[in-house]
């Protein structure tokens, strides 16, 4: 842990929220320790109707939400949107773009002027369109330079792997991330 870290001045934990979407946890953990680094609101981003376990389906049904452009209904709400200033918004490569629930998030609510920070995990083959996709959808905020890293590949059954050396590896990565982009300062 940098213990030698602290949130960039005018960054009170209470303007800090981070949402994410995460199906086997590892973008969970990426937003875990970027919450341990800065601080602010954690939120799991859950829809109405739960994708399926099965993971073939899910593929599926989130090709064929992208394709009719569907936003599927948020579970989540966020009360009082307007407290903060920045908005962690972390996600999963699905399909090559950006999750549809994310879609739903980022045209649900009001993020002009905020500052948006994308995260995300992938299987390896990267963050496809999914970053263009923060930037086109939050035209009137200001999307920084977001942090990705390899995740699970649970098509070949690997699930979690925020684990020993590679959760160690990650962990200095977003520290590394949270300063350059002047989120996190060393003392
Ligand atoms: C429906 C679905 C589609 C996916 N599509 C891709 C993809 O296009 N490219 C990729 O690199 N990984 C893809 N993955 C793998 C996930 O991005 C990867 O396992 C990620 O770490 C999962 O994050 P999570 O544990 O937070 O759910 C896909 C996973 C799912 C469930």
């Amino acid at each position: 842990e940098d213990v030698q870290a602290t949130p960039a001045p005018g960054m009170a934990p209470s303007k800090v929220l981070i949402v994410y979407l995460s199906r086997t946890n590892n973008t969970k953990a990426v937003a875990g320790m970027i919450h341990q680094a800065v601080g602010g609101t954690l939120v799991a981003l859950e829809v109405e109707s739960p994708y399926p376990a099965n993971y073939q389906a899910t593929v599926q049904q989130v090709a064929r939400e992208n394709e009719t452009g569907f936003l599927p209904p948020l579970r989540t709400k966020i009360a009082n949107m307007e407290q903060y200033d920045v908005v962690f918004v972390g996600f999963p490569t699905w399909g090559m773009q950006l999750p549809p629930p994310m879609k739903s998030f980022l045209k649900q609510y009001n993020l002009s002027g905020k500052t948006i920070v994308p995260f995300n995990t992938n299987a390896g083959y990267g963050v496809g369109s999914s970053f263009e996709t923060v930037k086109a959808l939050a035209l009137n905020s200001s999307v920084v330079e977001g942090f990705s890293t390899r995740g699970g590949i649970e098509r070949d059954g690997v699930l979690y792997v925020m684990e020993g050396n590679k959760k160690k590896q990650v962990k200095e990565a977003v520290n590394t991330w949270l300063k350059k982009i002047n989120l996190l300062f060393s003392k």
